[in-house]
């Protein structure tokens, strides 16, 4: 290691895990290619580009108000329910640009599932929240509806502390409960990409520690893409990082490791060194 990657590591005080993923080679799933987004006349997203490897966590950091959570949901067009905002560039999932007019959004957030910061289940039973995306895509009928609950509550980390309650509201649950019930409703239709904009901010450690593993684990069957302002977890669980500053530029993309280690620019060594955001 050379004298600048120790520098590095002793004053940002973050302790990087290998995650065991980072040697296998990538195959871009979602790509993003001079990536614009304006609100109005603001630019939140000037000019990204990016590759976002399949069956990896990839971690959008950066500070308050630099565009990661803008930039999360154009993967799966939710930006399109902000009347005022503007997309220009591309983004694609396998190669096809998302904002094409053929592309019914719906259908996109079936493949590309999201989970926000605050855990949202629905006034529903545990079950009928897992249930709920096989439901409304017609699918009841085709599929084992108890399996795939099943299946998405075990994904989940979940079943063994509900399944002798599944008619119970999911409202009742613990914050970090209702958390991994919204991973499971999200997983439950099977998508490719899970996107999570900071979805541990509003836990307790311990509940957090928990959906930390948890995406660890999804890793091997999904592609996870997460936003969040905690560093170390950053450090701790993903496979690349997205460095995002203000203006909404992405100023360096790469292996996690790399970036915590061996930052190739200041503006990045300052953020993760905790100087500024
Ligand atoms: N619905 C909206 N309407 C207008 N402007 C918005 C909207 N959402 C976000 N913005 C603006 O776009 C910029 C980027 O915001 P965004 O929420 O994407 O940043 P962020 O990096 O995720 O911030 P934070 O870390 O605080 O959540 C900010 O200037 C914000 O004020």
């Amino acid at each position: 290691m050379s004298t600048q990657q120790e520098d590095s590591l002793i004053t940002t005080d973050v302790s990087i895990t290998d995650t065991g993923r980072t040697d296998q080679p990538d195959t871009t799933v979602v790509e993003a290619q001079n990536l614009d987004v304006f609100y109005g006349s603001d630019q939140a997203i000037d000019n990204v580009s990016m590759e976002i490897p399949e069956h990896k966590v990839t971690a959008m950091i950066g500070p308050s108000g630099c565009g990661k959570s803008t930039f999360l949901r154009c993967i799966n067009r939710m930006n399109d329910q902000i009347d005022v905002c503007r997309v220009e560039g591309d983004i694609t999932f396998h190669g096809k640009n998302v904002y094409d007019n053929d592309v019914d959004p719906v259908a996109l957030r079936r493949k590309i599932g999201m989970v926000f910061q605050k855990p949202n289940p629905f006034p529903k039973s545990i079950y009928d929240n897992v249930a709920y995306g096989l439901r409304v895509q017609g699918r009841e009928k085709e599929v084992d509806l108890d399996a795939e609950v099943e299946r998405a509550l075990r994904g989940a980390a979940l079943w063994d502390e509900v399944n002798d309650k599944l008619d119970s509201s999911g409202l009742d649950l613990s914050g970090g409960q209702q958390q991994r019930l919204c991973i499971a409703r999200a997983i439950a239709p099977d998508p490719e990409v899970i996107l999570m904009d900071e979805p541990t901010s509003a836990l307790d450690p311990i509940a957090a520690a928990k959906i930390e593993d948890l995406i660890d684990d999804l890793a091997d069957e999904y592609t996870v893409i997460i936003v969040t302002h905690n560093m170390q977890q950053a450090a701790r669980i993903s496979d690349k990082t997205a460095v995002f500053l203000t203006g909404g530029e992405l100023v360096e993309f790469g292996e996690t490791q790399r970036i915590f280690e061996d930052p190739e620019h200041k503006q990045v060594e300052d953020y993760i060194t905790g100087k500024f955001g």
